[in-house]
């Protein structure tokens, strides 16, 4: 029930109350009267009658008091006027007139108790008030009743009865009693048309205002209420106006910085203020993030960190990483979670040929769910399973495509991911400068480390690495084999071909020093034409077969260089870590012993280092 409609059932309510009562009030204030007024009507008829009665005594007329009760009840609407004698009398004077009437029950209560009694009552539609009053023996007057009557004072002698119609006043106050009503009525009828028209404005902007607040609370300030007089209300009306004109401009405001930030439009059916907060709070945790990141020590921890907000925060629990290797592979960095895994959800062509994967060949976003089968290289269901759609966005870093984060999502779950890919490119345009300054760190580092001609590392990478080598081997209680190995007289390629010639030997010799060996043993340039190797878990004879496996390989490598084929040897020493010595760089030394034996012996050949071969070269070193 609105206000207005409450006001008017109260005002309504209160003028019925009023109503009520007043009728109420009326009626018995008219009933009463009219018993009042009508009672000292008979009660004055009733001494007129006992005057003229006495006086006809005295007169010795009372034979003609019919006659004069008969005249009586001319009167206008006097129905009944009689008279009866009590016994008393009757005992004095006899049986009275022969018309004499008896007394009816009212009559013999009113001649036993002297108490005048009236009655009400209705008769055919008429309304007709009936009194009967005792004539009391009084002392009173002369002649008064004792001196005729042999009875004491106080004794009731007898009654008049008269009975009169008050319908004519019963009418005229139920006329009085209508007016007053109507009156009443109209009064109420015209306070309720008036209340209505003054709280109108306040019921229609009250409304106005539910409609603004609930538009206000699905993030709609647009609303307006219309302006009223200035009044209260008008003045509630324009306040609310200017509320909703700052919230609405404000809103807007933020939106559109927002969006600038996200790319993310608030559609026409989203809570436009619940969207703000959401991109907000998002870019908010995009910053966090990227404060978190550039603590981060290396490329890999940042992809672990982003790889849980894809499943904690946007709950895509599959997923890859990939990052764009020199020339033309890609590896994979973070594949559902696990570092490094395999190729999952694409064609394997696009490690060793990344052009193959659209999203590094263009540099843009490669959105499948907008363009359903868009990217070759997807691998939508590599297990049979739910049918996938994909969204693939690329991390420029230097102006080329740097890495590549791969979305996968099942066909049932598109939506939910374009509506958080937006969200998913503000970490990504976060991370992106991040991961180019590590890429950078670690590019230098990894230069700083490694031999460029070669592609080696180099000395100061052992001298880096050494401590976590040697912690290793005594951690595993093993042995490590370390060869000095150095080009017979390699100065004469120099000499006779060219430095470059020399490069080139080199390298040759660089890759099949690499090919003679397991991936987890190292191969260092160690000086110019020195190179140095450690073999992981090394037993001497094992060390000594490897050795002369590799002197062999070199003295049959044919190599090309500028107008000739040249085949060189090389001198290799060997020393065994900790057999020989407690200490890594003095195993080092005695390796370079080894190695000098060699050289001494004739060359291209493998010298193990034997104790008696550090005397005399200890001052040497
Ligand atoms: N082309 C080229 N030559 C280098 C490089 N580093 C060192 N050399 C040369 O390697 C040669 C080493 O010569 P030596 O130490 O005299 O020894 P060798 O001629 O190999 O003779 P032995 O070691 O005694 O068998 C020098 O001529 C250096 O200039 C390099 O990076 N490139």
């Amino acid at each position: 029930m609105n206000l207005n409609s409450k006001v008017t059932f109260l005002f309504a309510a209160i003028a019925l109350g009023i109503l009520a009562m007043l009728v109420a009030i009326s009626l018995y204030a008219f009933r009463s009267f009219s018993i009042t007024s009508s009672s000292a009507h008979v009660r004055t008829a009733a001494e007129v009658v006992r005057v003229h009665l006495t006086e006809a005594m005295i007169q010795g007329t009372i034979q003609h008091r019919e006659q004069f009760l008969a005249r009586l009840m001319e009167v206008q609407g006097l129905s009944v006027a009689r008279v009866v004698r009590s016994p008393i009398v009757d005992q004095q004077f006899g049986a009275g007139l022969v018309r004499e009437l008896p007394a009816d029950e009212i009559e013999k209560a009113v001649l036993a108790s002297g108490e005048p009694r009236y009655e009400l009552r209705e008769v055919n539609g008429d309304t007709l008030f009936r009194g009967t009053i005792p004539f009391v023996a009084s002392t009173e007057g002369t002649p008064n009743c004792l001196q005729c009557h042999n009875v004491p004072e106080g004794a009731v002698l007898g009654a008049v009865t008269m009975e009169m119609s008050i319908a004519d006043l019963k009418e005229r106050a139920l006329m009085t009693v209508a007016g007053l009503v109507a009156m009443v009525a109209l009064f109420a009828l015209l306070a309720i048309a008036l209340v209505r028209r003054i709280i109108r404005p306040v019921g229609e902007a009250a409304r106005d205002v539910e409609v603004a607040v609930q538009r206000a609370l699905k993030g709609d300030f647009k609303s307006q209420i219309a302006a009223y007089p200035q009044d209260e209300i008008g003045q509630i009306a324009n306040d609310t106006n200017r509320l909703l004109s700052y919230l609405d401009g404000g809103l807007e405001r933020i939106t559109q910085r927002v969006v600038q930030l996200t790319g993310r439009n608030p559609r026409q059916d989203e809570n436009k203020l619940e969207a703000t907060i959401d991109m907000v709070n998002s870019l908010a945790d995009a910053a966090a993030f990227k404060q978190a990141i550039e603590e981060d020590e290396t490329k890999g921890e940042i992809y672990d960190r982003f790889g849980r907000i894809l499943t904690e925060r946007f709950g895509i629990t599959t997923y890859s990483i990939y990052e764009a290797a020199d020339g033309k592979q890609m590896a994979p960095m973070l594949v559902d979670g696990e570092a490094g895994g395999a190729c999952r959800w694409c064609d394997p062509q696009i490690l060793v040929r990344s052009e193959t994967c659209r999203a590094k060949r263009s540099g843009h976003p490669v959105d499948a769910i907008a363009q359903p089968g868009i990217c070759y290289a997807f691998r939508g269901t590599p297990d049979g399973g739910e049918p996938r759609s994909h969204y693939c966005v690329p991390i420029i870093q230097s102006g080329s495509v740097g890495s590549v984060i791969q979305l996968v999502v099942p066909e049932s779950d598109t939506r939910r991911l374009q509506e958080v890919a937006p969200f998913i490119h503000v970490y990504v345009r976060e991370m992106a400068p991040v991961l180019e300054a590590k890429r950078l760190t670690e590019t230098l580092r990894d230069s700083s480390l490694r031999d460029a001609m070669t592609g080696l590392n180099n000395r100061r990478f052992l001298e880096e690495y050494v401590d976590t080598l040697i912690a290793s081997a005594r951690r595993r209680q093993v042995s490590l084999a370390i060869m000095l190995l150095d080009l017979d007289y390699f100065k004469v390629v120099n000499d006779t071909y060219g430095h470059d010639a020399g490069d080139t030997v080199l390298k040759a010799l660089s890759g099949v020093l690499k090919q003679s060996v397991r991936a987890s043993d190292m191969v260092i340039r160690f000086g110019g034409e020195e190179f140095l190797i450690v073999l992981q878990e090394a037993t001497v004879e094992g060390a000594e077969k490897v050795a002369e496996n590799i002197r062999r390989s070199v003295e049959q490598l044919k190599i090309q260089v500028a107008g000739a084929v040249l085949q060189k040897t090389i001198s290799i020493g060997l020393a065994m870590f900790p057999e020989d010595s407690e200490t890594f760089w003095q195993t080092v030394k005695f390796a370079d012993v080894a190695l000098y034996r060699a050289k001494e012996a004739g060359r291209n050949r493998v010298v193990r280092f034997e104790a008696q071969m550090w005397e005399g070269h200890a001052e040497a070193y």
